[in-house]
């Protein structure tokens, strides 16, 4: 196994003991009296889960739909007036489409910005998976009202449910959907609930132009001088343009950056400067954004990107390493959610978030060095088996908790009817 609590690689060949949703034990040869299940690890790597930090999973219904537009068209002209039209249904059978995908990958724990958020949450609970949720904020119509009294909803039904899988964030869309009195009744309800705050930030030059035309000043110290900083555990998704300025006025924030490189590019956003975050003490996560723009959510698509990114910007190979990049999409994944005291690593006392990736591959042989095997040259078809909270949810790639193939036919339905708006099916 690969545990990722140390600051550099450490490799053990060990057995790990699960009890209900907790690893109790690790060690050499562990007794096996009165262990229901033994999983034979052989020729596999076991690894924590991956994290993926900033999703808007529905958003798989739109995968290949709308593609090669700049953001604000992307979102104003096609994926707005498309969501207009989701239901709830589509939303339950879109989430469970990017939970089965994240599960096939190597995803155990997700963060979700989106609406119908009880669908979202069930579809959590019925995956498996371990996710932190928050109904997105606009405040662009006359909506806000609604979207907040769903935000106040999705709290008292979900927090800690779905036997403590489930926690709730408070999720501002963005600095240029949310005015400065809108974000400070947000943030008084993030300390209300005593929750984290999930906020897209600095995605694009658009992004900064538009606030500093109407406010003076960078989307980052737009929120710093409204006190988002000051005590509230923050994720901040993509935080790609920002200025050196920007970067100390972010040092020391609670919480995270998720850092969604893939996105980034295909929206060609530019790159974020993820190694001088880092080396300000930041804590850079990964997450793939919604498959509308990042078309997969493959976290090792989002390892290779972050690392391959980061060298050519800094010119440096050294710049960031691959167990630099396996921290990112574990332990730091967990750090920004706040939920590093119970996954992002494996140890005792931890929450069994496990996956198993067979590594009898001929694109991971010869067997030098793992971490590198792992973070360039796997891909998510190489996990094998997936634990969640101690529940197998994926044995040798077949999904346990739901049937693969209803969810493929019930998503390319509910896709049928959002984006062409009636049940006919595409042409081929
Ligand atoms: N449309 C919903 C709110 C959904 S919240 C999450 C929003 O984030 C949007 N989104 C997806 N990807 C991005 C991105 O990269 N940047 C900014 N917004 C995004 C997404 O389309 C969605 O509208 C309502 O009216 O209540
Ligand atoms: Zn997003």
């Amino acid at each position: 196994m690969l545990p990722m609590t140390t600051d550099v690689p450490r490799i053990q060949t060990v057995d790990i003991l699960i009890e209900g949703s907790t690893i109790t034990n690790i060690g050499e040869n562990l007794p096996e009296e009165g262990v229901d299940v033994i999983i034979d690890a052989v020729g596999k790597v076991v690894l924590p889960g991956f994290i993926n930090c900033h999703n808007h999973g529905a958003m798989s219904l739109f995968r290949g739909y709308s593609l090669d537009l700049r953001l604000m068209e992307w979102l104003s002209q096609k994926i707005w007036p498309a969501e207009e039209r989701l239901d709830a249904d589509a939303v339950y059978w879109g989430t469970m489409l990017a939970a089965a995908e994240m599960i096939k990958s190597g995803t155990t724990t997700f963060a979700d910005m989106y609406f119908f958020m009880d669908e979202v949450a069930q579809a959590v609970k019925d995956s498996g998976m371990r996710a932190a949720l928050c109904q997105g904020l606009l405040f662009i119509d006359d909506q806000g009202e609604r979207r907040l009294q769903s935000a106040q909803k999705l709290f008292e039904n979900w927090q800690g449910k779905a036997d403590g899988r489930i926690t709730t964030m408070v999720g501002p869309h963005a600095p240029h959907t949310c005015p400065p009195d809108k974000l400070k009744e947000v943030m008084d309800m993030a300390r209300c609930f005593d929750c984290p705050i999930h906020i897209h930030l600095a995605e694009t030059v658009e992004e900064v132009e538009h606030i500093f035309h109407h406010y003076g000043k960078s989307p980052v110290k737009y929120l710093y001088d409204l006190g988002m900083f000051e005590d509230h555990h923050c994720l901040l998704a993509h935080a790609v343009n920002v200025s050196r300025d920007d970067m100390y006025l972010l040092r020391g924030f609670r919480g995270g950056i998720s850092h969604n490189p893939v996105s980034n590019q295909k929206l060609g956003c530019g790159v974020a400067p993820v190694v001088e975050l880092r080396k300000m003490g930041i804590t850079v996560a990964l997450g793939t954004d919604g498959a509308g723009s990042a078309s997969t959510l493959d976290m090792f698509e989002e390892i290779k990107a972050t690392a391959w990114m980061q060298k050519n910007r800094a010119a440096d190979p050294t710049a960031i390493k691959a167990y630099d990049v396996l921290r990112m999409a574990t332990i730091e994944g967990a750090k920004a959610l706040g939920l590093e005291q119970e996954v992002g690593t494996i140890e005792v006392g931890k929450r069994a978030d496990l996956i198993l990736v067979d590594v009898e591959k001929p694109h991971l042989y010869p067997r030098t060095d793992i971490c590198a095997l792992l973070a360039y040259s796997a891909n998510g078809a190489d996990v094998d088996t997936v634990i969640i909270h101690g529940q197998v949810v994926m044995e040798q790639r077949r999904l346990r908790c739901m049937d693969e193939k209803e969810v493929l036919r019930k998503a390319q339905r509910a896709a049928c009817r959002v984006i062409l708006g009636q049940q006919s099916e595409f042409p081929i």
